[in-house]
């Protein structure tokens, strides 16, 4: 019997696999992992030393936890081949946005069945992940979040709407980041910096300013309050800043955080 069985060895399941191996939560001989491509399970074979194979009902009788890492789109496909195949005592997780808990259960039957909204800086250990578990899985819920703590932070939330924030805040939060980055290296290009120095300064910004975030959030320092003191009275920054107000940086973030949870609650129609 494997600790936990991955179906779906893409970017997010690697992420999870690296992260839990890192840390000694599970050892390479207690997972293993699906997929359809060869490429990818031979990718898990060689760098993290983890069973795999392409049969998912094989991998599904063998597994205490049984992690869904398909997209989306795939799930009713994965659901119906894997139905009547999971070990009785599994726990199924559920990692794909907008599945929701009643159409794996339609599918599967009654199991305990938790929905977690991870995300990828759990490759490096600095996850952030939703947890929402039902009834028959309220117990495990604690012990996922453990593994997902270990991972980076992890949050429970009371329903399962919430997972669809999360998603849209945690989930698909990261791309935002990125997309800020690339940005900022590109005006400091444009600006006339190179790109070699323009790269370092960007990531260690963005590094610094979340750790110094964290940091602070321990002494009850919000980021407002940081954002303040960076900027002085009539300098660069509150000129900067202006620009972001002016062309309404807070709207912006609110109505692309809105589409994405909407397209997480359509994502449930598959
Ligand atoms: N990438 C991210 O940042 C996050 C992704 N998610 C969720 O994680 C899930 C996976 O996303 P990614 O890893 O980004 O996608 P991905 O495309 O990298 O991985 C999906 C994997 O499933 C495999 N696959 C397809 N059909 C299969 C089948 N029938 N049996 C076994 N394997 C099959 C594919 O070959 C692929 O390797 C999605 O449901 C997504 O909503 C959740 C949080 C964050
Ligand atoms: O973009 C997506 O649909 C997935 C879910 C959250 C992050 N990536």
């Amino acid at each position: 019997m494997y600790k936990a069985g991955f179906i779906g060895g893409g970017n997010m399941a690697e992420a999870i696999v690296k992260g839990v191996l890192k840390k000694k939560i599970y050892k390479p001989n207690e997972i293993i992992v699906t997929d359809i491509s060869s490429q990818r399970l031979d990718c898990f074979s060689r760098d993290y030393g983890v069973d795999v194979s392409h049969d998912n009902c094989e991998a599904s009788s063998q597994c205490q936890i049984l992690f869904l890492c398909t997209k989306p789109q795939s799930m009713r496909g994965v659901l119906n081949g894997i139905a009547g195949n999971i070990s009785e005592s599994a726990l199924i997780v559920s990692i794909a946005a907008g599945i929701r808990i009643d159409f794996i259960e339609e599918i599967l039957g009654s199991f305990p069945v938790i929905r977690v909204m991870p995300n990828t800086p759990a490759l490096c250990g600095a996850g952030a992940a939703g947890i929402y578990a039902n009834k028959a899985a309220q117990k495990e819920a604690a012990n996922l979040e453990a593994v997902f703590n270990s991972i980076g932070k992890a949050v429970v939330v009371e329903t399962e709407d919430e997972i669809d924030i999360v998603t849209a805040l945690s989930g698909s939060g990261p791309a935002y980041f990125f997309l800020m980055m690339e940005e900022m290296i590109a005006s400091a290009q444009e600006l006339g910096l190179d790109y070699d120095s323009a790269k370092t300064l960007t990531l260690q910004t963005a590094f610094g300013a979340a750790m110094l975030a964290l940091e602070s959030d321990k002494e009850g320092v919000t980021p407002a309050r940081l954002r303040e003191q960076v900027t002085s009275p009539g300098g660069t920054t509150e000129a900067a800043l202006k620009v972001f107000q002016r062309d309404q940086f807070g709207a912006i973030v609110l109505m692309a955080m809105e589409i994405a949870r909407e397209r997480s609650k359509e994502l449930s129609g598959k």
